[in-house]
């Protein structure tokens, strides 16, 4: 052979990750409704060697903590051999298996999570293009280094800020401030842009993922009710509180009397929580009461942070210093 002979170029080598959703579902045959069975194809990619896994089929309201955790650990093992991961998720909490994703993984190659909102057997079957379109961004050369990303309807999101934003649309996902790419098809080349540069962000190590850390909704009125048994039985709360991270006077004293953390997020669907206001019940007077602002992530994003570093064994001043800072 000549000594100058390049050897071929080598087929690229993507894991495939089916955890079930509407993208594996189709009416059950007893006539319950929609359910998870086939796991979909991934159409028109003859050169790319894919490996497929399917750790579990569920709908995704099933998901917890554990499945992430599972996820996490299958991902780790596949990085290594493969260029890119693609992840087929149901779309009800698949920002929280992204977010959960984002905080725990330190792997080189890109993970792409997708879902679809129509079943198989539905006109507008939205499943093949959406699998097509992460597989493309997990192979992408521009795509390592920005964490785990979602890809729906051809918009590219990040972990930290995607969202779920309607229940039945087929472009079912936004958040602010908005894609951070964006891909689409000429015939059948892709075309691939992101919007910024890969930034820096850091991972957490938990050894368990059991900490119980609970949501509690705010809302016009509320005098606190729930607040005492979940602060009794959890080992953190989550509140989603009103606008910048503002309760009624009511929650404050329930606030300054809790040692385990609790975080203040907001209800409100964009920006971030600022002690600003100081009347009883306002975000200042909550974090001089030792509540923790959760920035600009929502409760359930806010929620699988606290419940990691819990599970890593850091402090509440640790844990007020991760929220703080932005290290997520
Ligand atoms: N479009 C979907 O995937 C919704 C479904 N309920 C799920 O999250 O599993």
């Amino acid at each position: 052979m000549p000594s100058d002979a390049t050897p071929p170029a080598r087929a690229p080598r993507l894991a495939l990750i089916h955890t079930g959703g509407t993208i594996a579902s189709r009416p059950s045959p007893d006539g319950r409704g929609l359910t998870p069975q086939t796991p979909p194809t991934l159409p028109g990619l003859e050169q790319v060697q894919v490996t497929e896994a399917q750790p579990f089929s569920l709908p995704s309201p099933h998901m917890t903590p554990g499945h992430m955790g599972q996820l996490a650990a299958l991902i780790r093992e596949l990085a290594p051999t493969h260029d890119g991961v693609v992840v087929t998720h149901g779309t009800d909490t698949l920002e929280e298996t992204a977010f959960a994703l984002h905080l725990m993984l330190d792997v080189k190659v890109p993970v792409v999570l997708t879902g679809s909102m129509r079943h198989a057997e539905e006109i507008s079957w939205d499943g093949p293009a959406n699998l097509l379109d992460a597989a493309h961004v997990a192979l992408h050369p521009h795509s390592p280094g920005r964490g785990p990303l979602v890809v729906i309807g051809g918009d590219i999101f990040d972990a930290r800020t995607v969202t779920k934003i309607h229940t039945t649309a087929v472009d079912a996902f936004g958040g602010y401030p908005g894609p951070i790419g964006r891909i689409d098809r000429e015939g059948h080349t892709p075309r691939l842009h992101y919007f910024a540069m890969p930034e820096p962000r850091a991972t957490y190590h938990p050894t368990h993922l059991r900490a119980r850390v609970e949501i509690l909704y705010a809302y016009a009125g509320w005098t606190g009710e729930g607040y005492a048994e979940a602060a009794e039985r959890a080992d953190g709360l989550v509140i989603a509180a009103l606008g910048t991270g503002n309760l009624p006077a009511e929650l404050l004293p329930l606030i300054q009397g809790t040692e385990k953390p609790v975080v203040i997020a907001t209800r409100t669907h964009a920006g971030p929580v600022l002690p600003v206001y100081g009347y009883a019940g306002g975000g200042a007077t909550l974090v001089e009461a030792g509540a923790i602002p959760a920035s600009f992530l929502n409760a359930h994003k806010a929620r699988l942070l606290l419940l990691i570093l819990l599970g890593q064994g850091l402090t509440r001043e640790q844990i007020q210093t991760v929220f703080e800072r932005d290290e997520f």
